[in-house]
């Protein structure tokens, strides 16, 4: 493939750019912001996201995203939340139905329950590809090892952006389950915001594991709920993921659990901070109201995120499930 697509100069859409362009000619990169690209041309550095990592010559910043339009594949790395909104301008440009898409965002759109790829069928008949992994986006823009999983119903499609992404540091497992590996991607965030709570409300080590091991079990029963299959969750994009997210400072979704274990409210408003995994909750708590799937982990972080009941009750409440 000689021209690839990047839709979101973020954190992960750069990294990802800067690792496919180690084995494509040109890596055009849509940011929405136009001083973004105005900065990576001037000075070779997305300098909001990276200041300290120059981007390869060959990624080719871009704000009109007509110039993505005879891309062979094009990886959507925007928050879930503006994932419908790049489709339609993505149909509108007239994108042929040959491209590849590929989603990377981790979320479910919510009320309708639509997972990121039912929303690219909604506009394009192609097989896409989903891509999860436990994969924090500086590590891989720095080029430290990682491996994350791609799905989808057509294995051609899967192989050629594992062509496409694969390098000596950053390897590529093809799972063929894409249900399976979308659902974790946001159900990780969940488990994620469950051992924050129990951290900020400084619950001792023994119980914060115990919480965590129903998560992960939690997460194989919703998935075999909804379609997927329970082995998906022993892969790198559900238990290496859930545990990264769950345990690592760096995660926004844990941040977000502590925040609310220690009783602080933030406005994400205000203070620009966005937690995808929020907007999850709500999406989670209704398959699981949808499918008749008990989770106490969703109800535990539904009751502390949503309702806002106070932690220690519901921590209480979840000890007497297990
Ligand atoms: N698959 C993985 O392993 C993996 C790893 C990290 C992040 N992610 C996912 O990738 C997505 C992006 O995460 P991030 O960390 O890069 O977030 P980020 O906030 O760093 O960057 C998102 C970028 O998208 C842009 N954006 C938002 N809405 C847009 C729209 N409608 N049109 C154009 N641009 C828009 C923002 O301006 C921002 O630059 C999230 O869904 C996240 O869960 C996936």
């Amino acid at each position: 493939m000689e021209k690839i697509g990047v839709i979101g100069a973020g954190s992960f859409g750069t990294a990802l750019s800067q690792t496919i362009s180690n084995n494509v000619k040109n890596v055009f990169l849509y940011s929405r912001r136009k001083e973004i690209c105005e900065t990576i041309i001037k000075s070779g550095y997305n300098s909001e996201y990276y200041p300290n990592t120059k981007l390869n010559k060959n990624i080719i910043p871009t704000n009109n995203l007509k110039d993505l339009k005879n891309c062979s594949a094009i990886f959507i790395c925007v928050p879930s939340a503006g994932f419908r909104k790049i489709l339609k301008k993505l149909k509108e440009i007239g994108v042929n139905n040959e491209v590849i898409l590929v989603t990377t965002a981790k979320g479910i759109e919510y009320p309708s329950l639509n997972t990121m790829g039912n929303i690219i069928k909604e506009y394009f008949d192609i097989e896409y590809v989903a891509l999860s992994g436990p994969n924090f986006a500086s590590e891989i823009m720095l080029d430290l090892a990682s491996i994350c999983n791609i799905a989808s119903k057509n294995l051609k499609n899967s192989i050629k952006i594992k062509n496409v992404l694969k390098t000596d540091k950053f390897k590529i497992e093809i799972i063929d389950d894409v249900i399976g590996l979308e659902f974790c991607g946001v159900i990780k965030n969940i488990n994620a915001i469950a051992y924050g709570i129990c951290e900020g409300m400084e619950i001792n080590e023994n119980a914060r594991y115990a919480i965590l091991n129903r998560g992960f079990n939690d997460t194989k029963n919703i998935i075999l709920n909804i379609g997927g299959l329970k082995s998906t969750v022993d892969k790198y994009c559900g238990f290496g993921d859930i545990v990264l997210t769950s345990t690592s400072k760096e995660s926004r979704n844990h941040t977000l659990g502590m925040l609310y274990g220690q009783r602080i409210i933030v406005d994400e408003k205000s203070s620009g901070i966005v937690f995808e995994g929020k907007n999850s909750i709500k999406a989670i708590k209704a398959v699981c109201d949808k499918y008749k799937i008990n989770s106490v982990i969703v109800d535990f972080v539904y009751d502390v995120i949503i309702k806002k009941n106070l932690p220690k009750l519901a921590f209480k409440e979840l000890w007497n499930k297990l």
